[in-house]
């Protein structure tokens, strides 16, 4: 891995916030979800924590937030505790290259979706979820409580029930795959278990210091091990590789970092082994991808090389 050892964290920071403050506020919120849309656009937060215990942060970095999508990657963890070959059978790994919503790829490969970051496949590893612990919603809150160190973190009931009022597409997703066999409880449970998990609120502090989990290969905040090493590495694949949606490509090209974006304008990237990054603006691009967020990694993966490559 190509990382220089004499990172001085303070000085990235101040470079991207040169670099992204004239671009606060672009992009679009997302107000498919209409709780969503009334995120004031005009904010930005950065934080980086290091496995040693260094948290650095800027801009807004402890206001609250939707963590969407984001929440993939830790119930997909959750589900690995079982075992690494739990849930490959109901969900495949590669990109969609297409949006994280879309229906006919899903009809086309018979049910199981393209991989587990996208919306179907995160609703299958919740359905799985829900059959491993009985309450995959809880699961999840007890993990990212402890990860961030904050125990009230929650999810914010107003987002999900505007998830829930205008969730017809996740529906007719997940309906899909009731009707080709690919859901394990039924629907309307596992959505509900599904809205409020993509409704849990975090900072980007909080976020940066969660994502540590896979910055140490699977190891918790209290040093006990949650999933093996070989976990760990293939989760963070899966996230360069399916974790910004169809943009997946661009993010390698110009970040180099395994990441994760939602479109509540968070985006988590980690440096294995060394860092774990969140990045949170608002404003989307047209494949749901925070712009300011986006901007802030690549900025920040060339100043510092810190990449996978
Ligand atoms: N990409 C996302 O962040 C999408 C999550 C959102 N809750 C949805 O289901 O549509």
């Amino acid at each position: 891995m190509a990382v220089s050892d004499d990172i001085d964290l303070s000085d990235a920071l101040t470079v991207v916030m040169e670099r992204v403050r004239p671009h606060i506020g672009e992009g679009k919120v997302a107000d498919y979800i209409p709780e969503l849309g009334r995120v004031d656009p005009k904010q930005f937060g950065f934080a980086v924590a290091s496995v040693d215990g260094e948290v650095r942060s800027l801009g807004d970095a402890d206001v609250r937030f939707s963590m969407q999508s984001m929440t993939k990657v830790f119930t997909l963890a959750l589900v690995n505790q079982e075992g690494e070959d739990h849930i490959w059978g109901r969900v495949n790994r590669e990109p969609s290259g297409s949006a994280f919503n879309s229906l006919y790829q899903l009809e086309f490969e018979n049910g199981i979706p393209r991989n587990p970051l996208i919306n179907p496949g995160a609703i299958v590893v919740t359905d799985e979820l829900l059959g491993d612990t009985g309450d995959a919603f809880a699961a999840l809150r007890a993990l990212l409580r402890a990860e961030t160190g904050n125990p009230e973190l929650d999810a914010d009931e107003v987002t999900a029930r505007s998830e829930l009022e205008t969730g017809d597409r996740n529906r007719a997703l997940a309906y899909l795959m009731a009707g080709f066999g690919n859901m394990r409880n039924p629907v309307p449970e596992v959505l509900d278990h599904y809205f409020r998990q993509c409704s849990i609120t975090i900072t980007a502090t909080e976020l940066a210091r969660a994502g540590l989990l896979l910055a140490r290969h699977g190891v918790r905040a209290d040093g006990t091990r949650m999933i093996d090493r070989n976990a760990a590495r293939r989760i963070m694949a899966i996230m360069l590789t399916c974790g910004t949606y169809d943009a997946a490509g661009d993010f390698a090209y110009r970040v180099g970092l395994p990441c994760k974006s939602g479109v509540g304008g968070g985006i988590l990237a980690i440096v294995p082994g060394r860092y774990s990054i969140a990045a949170w603006g608002p404003g989307l691009d047209a494949k749901g991808n925070s712009v300011t967020g986006a901007l802030a990694l690549d900025t920040f993966t060339q100043v510092t090389s810190c990449s996978v490559f």
